[in-house]
């Protein structure tokens, strides 16, 4: 293509991104089926450039004040992912000299809104959490996150299927927390593999592995995996009860359980049971109060914790989505909970960064409920055979926090708590 056209689609698919009424991916997705000629490197250089300019928002707008032309063009072109003079061939001299001007600009002289690029609502709650801390998670927000894949131990080893990968030419190492984890070198299309077609990898961020680890569920158990969506935990749930005992994926979005089903049936497991739910409180979950051997609630929450990948998610949530978001996952913690029966298990988890959906909401529940024991998640990940469990908590080994510049995961937290016995 043409650098003056593609420079022209940059453009139009950053206003669209921008727009920020759809998840950009999304918008990216849907901008690529309506121009299906484009090639594998334009997309790469489409998609790019159009995270690059959500990512550093602030500080292109602020570049782009001084340009000439089209604000979706300067913000495009400061946000280029292809080669510079590629870029420049498809500017004009004027372009070219504006271009010069802001690479020449000195970060250290920037303010700092234009250095973390983050909404003002969201900076204060971080550093007051962070402290030093806050520049490495900025800077971690920029890099791309690493691919890391869930072995299914239903089947396969792990240094078995890292040989296997080696073999196809791609390289990884174990992770360095969760036991079933390969982090993969580059970004290699998995969906050829035959270790994916057959089920012995799925795509699952460590993170995501280690709330799998810390629910513990076993061989013949009653388990439900509250809000499954498309299922990452419950497929690493049912591998761990070794395709025994009855695992229940209940979620509100029966388009999301759809997305279970190609996976479940690459998994071999049969021991899952999908369930669209209309609510929390759904007549379902009745029925099986007090039954159930371990619940993980995945709530739904801002998504902070995956700003690497959905950077878009700090310019679509607010203080305000925090809020109703807080309220949400409470009521779907305390309803989950009904589910247990004495002795058994139930893990809290978001992907958020903020304690308003995370400390907050699970000391709420604490206090709401005295008939639960709130459990030290060090403790659990210890008995899980995660190496270096309290590197993963929070001080006093609580809860797990997991944060993308320490652990080189997306942001992660999680509580646990046991159903006394009665
Ligand atoms: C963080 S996502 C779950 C991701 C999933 N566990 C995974 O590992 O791929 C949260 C899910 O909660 C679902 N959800 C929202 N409200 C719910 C409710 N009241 N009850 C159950 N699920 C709900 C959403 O549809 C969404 O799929």
């Amino acid at each position: 293509m043409h650098p003056k056209a593609l420079l022209d689609a940059c453009s139009e698919l950053v206003r669209e991104v921008l727009r920020f009424e759809h998840p950009a991916d999304a918008v990216v997705s849907r901008y690529f089926r309506e121009h299906r000629a484009l090639g594998p490197r334009e997309r790469a250089t489409l998609a790019e450039t159009a995270y690059a300019v959500v990512r550093r928002k602030l500080l292109f707008e602020h570049l782009a004040g001084s340009g000439s032309g089209p604000r979706e063009r300067r913000l495009a072109i400061l946000g280029f992912s292809g080669d510079r003079d590629f870029l420049k061939s498809a500017l004009s001299e004027q372009e070219k000299a504006w271009l010069d001007q802001c690479d020449a600009v000195d970060p250290a002289t920037l303010s700092e809104r234009h250095r973390h690029n983050l909404p003002e609502w969201l900076v204060a709650p971080l550093k007051e959490q962070l402290g030093d801390d806050f520049w490495p998670l900025v800077e971690s927000l920029d890099a791309s996150a690493p691919l890391d894949v869930r072995v299914n131990t239903l089947a396969d080893k792990r240094e078995d299927v890292r040989e296997e990968l080696r073999l196809a030419g791609i390289a990884a190492k174990p992770t360095p927390y969760s036991p079933w984890g390969l982090r993969l070198e580059g970004k290699p299309a998995l969906t050829k593999f035959d270790a994916f077609s057959r089920g012995a990898i799925e795509v699952q961020d460590e993170g995501s592995q280690l709330l799998a680890l810390l629910t513990d569920a076993r061989r013949g158990q009653m388990v439900v995996d509250f809000c499954a969506g498309a299922g990452g935990k419950t497929l690493a749930l049912g591998a761990a009860m070794r395709n025994t005992g009855r695992l229940y994926a209940f979620d509100v979005s029966a388009h999301r359980l759809e997305n279970l089903k190609p996976r479940l049936a690459r998994s071999k497991l049969s021991n899952v049971h999908p369930a669209a739910i209309a609510h929390e409180r759904d007549e379902r979950i009745k029925r099986l109060a007090g039954k159930i051997d371990r619940v993980i609630v995945d709530a739904p929450c801002s998504g902070l914790g995956t700003l690497r990948r959905n950077p878009d998610l700090k310019w679509r949530q607010s203080a305000q989505s925090v809020v109703e978001l807080a309220a949400k996952q409470g009521a779907i913690l305390a309803s989950a909970a009904r589910l247990l029966k004495p002795g058994g298990r139930i893990v809290y988890a978001t992907c958020s960064l903020l304690r308003a959906e995370n400390e907050e909401v699970a000391q709420a529940f604490s206090a709401a409920s005295p008939g639960f024991r709130r459990l030290q998640v060090q403790e659990l990940l210890e008995s899980a055979r995660v190496d270096d469990a309290a590197k993963l908590c929070a001080e006093g080994g609580q809860d797990l926090r997991l944060w993308p510049q320490r652990h080189a995961t997306d942001g992660f937290y999680a509580a646990a708590w046991e159903k006394v016995q009665s």
